[in-house]
């Protein structure tokens, strides 16, 4: 567990510094003007030194009203510094926004699928909220943490001036106070993340439920999401107490450096005006600097929590923008009007699991040929598709695009030349025009006319006021499934391709549309199609059917001859 915490400190540090790397300029510039303000903070306590000297001395001349000027104008620049101070952190607040925002919109696509199986996405970028946690947190960090450094290490150098001793305090205490952060911020650390895990785990679980809602509304009264929610809460109420423990000894230790600090400077300062060492203005000005260094102090107990806040919101953001993206390879994929030649070499494949899910698959498929995997459910028909795509990269044996491996190609000039259509996907919320082209503005509307008639989607556009204008909102109002795969499958026909890829490409759609899609796809002979079904009207148009069992080749054929192997 100690040392999971480390590595958690360690990492989320890292990624701190790299994160105040992205805005060096800036982070500069917050410590000029906070050394700027230090120094002029300590103005103060020497010019009413002076002052007071004056006083004493009963000289009340131009000097001293210069002086008091100056005192003024030194308060009045302390402020303007802190004005500017915050300026800077309000434009690093609105960058982490747009940072976060960014990055987690550009990541998100390329994300490496076979890694991050195992997490349900939608939960995932809930972490995108801690981008808030951020911003406040580093705001408070940036200013006073800098602010309240200089101003300790400033008091205390000044401190100096007036007797050694108050250095001898100053080094022992500050030593005592690093080494009790040093020991405890790694449980720190921990318990923080564990909170914050918990946190996300009940955001997930709520989400869960809204997902679902219809399940919990009907299911005769079921107490289950109450005691999923109890046991993530209890959770997450350990893990806060622990980390409030510690957070308590770190308050308690700062308020004993605290208590120890003003009893040793006091007592010192007051020995030294009594010996005469300090005289009045020296003992007032040197119980001005030790005020100053007890507000420092006292900055550093309001704001460790904000400490582990940045440093944790840092590591949950990190699950998203530091996640493993698809991996690209340099071999450009030629733009010709010639299918693909594919072949499927020994090839061994599992998702999570240690179960093969294709076993030793072996077939090749000529250029321009249309073949049809069949096969029972969890036969592995999509998984050879899946591959295909090149968002898998862990597998035995070899997948192979014009006899070259699938993840040498550059995947973007792979997928420009591939037509896919895999039942993960799904419409999202804008245009039904811009589902069809994805915002292409290459695709010719006349193509997406055609191809709406072909698939029956013309039916729908026409019953629309805004035709293809219509804003599709697939969380609420939902659309019938036959359009959405009619929406789905034009997305995947659209241009021209080298290679597509179907599953169940009709699906849904209502019978009379297949003749139709069938004769389109025939229609587009130079491009190698693989279709997945288990339709015979489908199977009996491609030339070739390849039929799965369990992962591995049971038969290849036409269509005339594989009918009779499917009981
Ligand atoms: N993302 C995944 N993670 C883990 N296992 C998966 C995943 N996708 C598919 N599988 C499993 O892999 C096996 C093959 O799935 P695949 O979808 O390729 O079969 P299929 O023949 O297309 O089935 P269906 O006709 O039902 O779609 C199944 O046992 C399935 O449970």
């Amino acid at each position: 567990m100690a040392d999971l915490g480390t590595n958690v400190l360690g990492r989320a540090l890292s990624r701190f510094f790299s994160f105040l790397k992205a805005d060096k300029k800036d982070f500069y510039a917050i410590y000029a003007y906070a050394i700027f303000s230090g120094l002029l903070a300590l103005s103060v306590p020497l010019g009413i030194q002076t002052i007071i000297s004056f006083v004493l001395a009963g000289s009340i001349s131009t000097s001293m009203v210069v002086l008091i000027c100056f005192v003024v104008v030194g308060v009045f620049f302390t402020g303007l510094l802190q004005v500017k101070q915050m300026q800077v952190v309000e434009k690093i607040e609105q960058k982490i926004f747009v940072r976060y925002a960014f990055e987690f919109t550009d990541r998100l696509p390329k994300i490496n699928v076979q890694k991050m199986d195992s997490y349900y996405l939608p939960e995932l970028v809930n972490r995108f909220f801690d981008t808030v946690s951020l911003q406040k947190g580093i705001g408070k960090l940036l200013i006073d943490i800098p602010t309240a450094t200089i101003q300790l290490l400033f008091g205390l150098i000044l401190l100096s001036f007036y007797h050694p001793v108050f250095i001898v305090f100053g080094i022992a205490l500050f030593l005592v106070l690093i080494l009790i952060l040093r020991f405890t911020s790694v449980k720190g650390m921990e318990t923080n993340v564990l909170a914050s895990d918990f946190k996300f785990s009940v955001a997930g679980w709520i989400e869960e439920i809204a997902r679902t809602v219809k399940t919990f509304k009907y299911s005769k009264g079921t107490q289950i999401h109450l005691k999923e929610t109890d046991q993530l809460t209890s959770g997450y109420l350990k893990a806060r107490t622990e980390h409030f423990r510690i957070l308590q000894k770190q308050y308690w230790s700062l308020i004993v450096f605290k208590v120890l600090i003003t009893a040793a400077m006091l007592i010192v300062g007051a020995v030294l005006l009594i010996d005469q060492q300090l005289n009045v203005g020296q003992f007032v000005a040197a119980e001005l600097v030790i005020l100053t260094v007890i507000t420092a102090v006292e900055k550093f107990i309001l704001n460790l929590d904000k400490v582990y806040d940045v440093l944790t919101a840092l590591e949950k953001l990190g699950k998203v923008t530091g996640s493993e993206i698809e991996k690209d390879g340099s071999v450009v994929l030629p733009t010709t009007n010639q299918g693909v030649a594919v072949r499927f070499k020994d090839v061994v494949f599992h998702y999570g699991s240690d179960n093969n899910v294709l076993r030793n698959l072996s077939f090749d498929v000529k250029p321009g040929t249309h073949v049809a995997v069949m096969g029972e459910s969890g036969s592995g028909k999509s998984t050879v598709l899946r591959l295909l795509t090149g968002a898998f990269n862990k597998f035995e044996g070899a997948v192979l695009v014009d006899e070259v491996p699938v993840g040498n190609y550059e995947l973007a000039s792979l997928r420009r030349q591939t037509g896919i259509l895999l039942s993960l996907q799904d419409i999202f919320k804008a245009s039904l025009l811009e589902n069809i082209t994805m915002g292409n503005p290459d695709v010719s509307i006349n193509e997406v006319i055609h191809l709406a008639a072909i698939t029956g989607l013309d039916e729908f556009v026409q019953a629309q006021k805004e035709g293809y204008d219509h804003i599709l909102d697939p969380a609420g109002k939902r659309l019938p499934k036959k359009y959405i795969q009619a929406i789905l499958l034009m997305r995947a026909l659209l241009g021209r391709h080298r290679l597509l890829l179907l599953e169940e490409p009709c699906h849904y759609l209502d019978r009379k549309h297949i003749p139709g899609i069938l004769s389109f796809l025939k229609e587009d002979s130079n491009a190698t199609i693989i279709i997945t079904t288990n339709d015979p009207e489908i199977a009996g148009c491609c030339d070739e059917v390849l039929l799965l069992n369990e992962g591995q080749l049971q038969a290849r054929g036409t269509w005339e001859i594989i009918k009779n192997k499917i009981a």
